[in-house]
């Protein structure tokens, strides 16, 4: 089995490319080693190993957005198994799939290669997108899209201070943030929620660097699960988002929790942020309903 590295040198607030040149220096094993240079970039590279007679394992050096964009371009081929190293800010994929600890761990699992079969989720708004952790819609989704914007945020990551900007924008859209209406089908079945804060779709357990948000997620059982956090103060909300490491949060009555195999979803009164793994993409549109799903195409992930 070859290897291949992705590294994502905007990763970690721009730090993955500093650990990666220390973490190379530790393997003792031949690998390919290959650095992005666009979002998007490391899809192109994975899937362009499909077609290649040797088997390859992908491991990832960044967060959340490299390990989806390795998954979407591992997913379908039997040649490919997916490992990563946590090099980005939140890192929840290596919390919900078996990552790398260090090289000697990669090392290990060289000489006996075991992997298992995963799912991987997928929605379709007229478009398909996919993603392996989780997307959603609202407060989430808004503070990645203004942190990703924000000037201030550059020059804060060049002092090392990226994280403090997080922070500001987290209680800055608390502040001004617009709660939606939200429309869902459950496996057909209608459910309407008023006042919504978030809404997000788990294909892992964890979410937003560590929050144990849907507890009973697995990985490879076909099924999608929902959180609707709805009809609460601001203040409470703080107190919910404390309460997530611990699992606590599912006993407040504002925040809903479903599975299903099919989620359709419409934001009819209200343009919403959105994310597909921890990654902002473009606003809800008031028209449209989205259809969230296990994709057919499985993907192999390490075991150790
Ligand atoms: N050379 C590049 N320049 C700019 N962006 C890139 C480049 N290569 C990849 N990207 C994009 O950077 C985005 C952010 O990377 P990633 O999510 O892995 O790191 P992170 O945001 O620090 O970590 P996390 O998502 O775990 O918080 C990815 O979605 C990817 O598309």
């Amino acid at each position: 089995m070859k290897t291949l590295f992705i590294i994502n040198p905007a990763a970690g607030n721009g730090n993955a490319m500093k650990k990666w040149r220390t973490f190379n220096k530790t393997l003792d094993f031949p690998f390919e080693a290959k650095i992005t240079e666009y979002a998007g970039h490391a899809i192109r590279i994975v899937k362009s190993l499909q077609q290649s007679e040797d088997s390859y394992l992908v491991i990832g050096f960044g967060g959340d957005g490299t390990q989806r964009e390795i998954t979407i371009g591992a997913a379908g081929a039997k040649n490919l198994v997916v490992g990563s190293v946590a090099a980005g800010s939140g890192n929840d994929f290596g919390r919900g799939f078996q990552s790398f600890k260090d090289g000697p761990a990669i090392s290990d699992f060289l000489k006996s290669p075991k992997s298992s079969i995963e799912d991987l989720g997928e929605f379709s708004n007229g478009e398909m997108h996919q993603f392996v952790s989780s997307s959603g819609i609202g407060f989430d989704a808004e503070i990645c899209e203004v942190v990703n914007r924000s000037r201030l945020k550059k020059y804060l990551n060049r002092i090392g201070a990226g994280k403090l900007v997080y922070l500001m924008y987290v209680v800055l859209t608390l502040i001004r943030f617009q709660k939606f209406d939200l429309t869902l089908h459950l496996d057909g079945e209608e459910k309407e929620f008023r006042d919504v804060w978030f809404a997000t779709i788990h294909n892992q357990p964890y979410f937003g660097g560590g929050m144990k948000i849907s507890p009973h997620s697995k990985t490879d059982d076909g099924l999608l699960e929902l959180t609707v956090v709805h009809g609460i103060s601001r203040l409470k909300l703080l107190l919910v988002f404390g309460t997530v490491f611990s699992g606590a949060h599912t006993r407040f009555k504002e925040v809903a929790q479903f599975s299903a195999k099919e989620i359709l979803a419409a934001t009819p009164h209200h343009s919403v942020h959105r994310h597909v793994d921890g990654d902002a993409i473009a606003k809800t549109d008031l028209a449209e309903t989205v259809t969230y799903a296990v994709s057919a195409s499985k993907w192999q992930v390490i075991q150790q």
